[in-house]
């Protein structure tokens, strides 16, 4: 699979399971400027509610990605330019580190020419994520890094993903990711809520992910995450 994720700044994870604002629709959305689109989400999220999602977007051109949560809500969908899956490399359960995996491959006959992995390190022990993946989110700015050279360097790791969601991360842990990264790409996600969250987390990292403020307050300040990420990372 190529790795489109390096030339991106900004992405949008899609929760399936959560509305828009009201008056706006996935035009608006596919609108913002956002680089891709990422159908996530942890909670309630099943196969129909993401089918809803990728149809609304399948008529424009932002790419667009399943982040699946489970092997039961793998959508097999032309229109999506391929599966995001993440890796726990923190999780306390083996399950979200390898075997939810080696079930969905055993059941299912995956597409690897469109499948890719993002190493996540979760470290905001109040996200839904943490507690599905009982993560140890305990860990210093020397642990993130290590986990990340890790990612990169023992389990050839294309994406590393510092996942703070729900909270805006500490820039130093984030900072460190970076530093121990040498072509994996890092995302970061959590707690983007405006340019200036963006703008500081896109100085530390490859791509800012935001994904609540787009149900939580809408498209429009979902513009002003793709400027600030942009103006962040050139300033780098
Ligand atoms: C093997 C396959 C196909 C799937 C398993 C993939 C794994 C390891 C999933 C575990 C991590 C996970 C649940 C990722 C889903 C995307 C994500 C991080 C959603 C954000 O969830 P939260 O923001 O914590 O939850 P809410 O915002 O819904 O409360
Ligand atoms: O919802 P937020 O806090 O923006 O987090 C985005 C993404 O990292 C969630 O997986
Ligand atoms: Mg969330």
């Amino acid at each position: 699979m190529h790795t489109p994720w390096a030339d991106w700044d900004h992405v949008l994870k899609v929760d399936p399971d959560k509305d828009l604002v009201d008056g706006e629709t996935f035009d608006d959305v596919c609108e913002t400027g956002t680089d891709a689109i990422e159908i996530g989400g942890t909670l309630d999220v099943t196969s129909d509610k993401m089918e809803r999602v990728i149809d609304a977007c399948r008529t424009h051109d932002v790419p667009l990605y399943q982040e699946p949560s489970n092997p039961a809500v793998v959508v097999d969908d032309e229109a999506l330019d391929g599966y995001l899956v993440p890796v726990v490399m923190n999780a306390g359960d083996v399950a979200w580190v390898t075997g939810a995996h080696k079930e969905w491959v055993r059941i299912d006959d995956v597409d690897w020419a469109r499948t890719a992995t993002e190493a996540y390190i979760v470290l905001n022990p109040e996200a839904s994520v943490a507690e599905l993946t009982d993560a140890d989110c305990e860990q210093d700015a020397d642990d993130v890094a290590a986990y990340a050279e890790v990612a990169e360097r023992m389990l050839g790791q294309d994406v590393v993903y510092v996942e703070y969601s729900g909270m805006l991360g500490d820039p130093e842990k984030v900072a460190a990711a970076h530093d121990a990264l040498e072509e994996a790409t890092l995302f970061y996600g959590g707690g983007v809520h405006d340019y200036d969250d963006a703008y500081l987390m896109g100085e530390r990292s490859d791509v800012v992910v935001v994904g609540d403020l787009l149900h939580d307050e809408g498209c429009e300040a979902v513009r002003e995450t793709v400027e600030g990420a942009r103006d962040g990372k050139a300033a780098r």
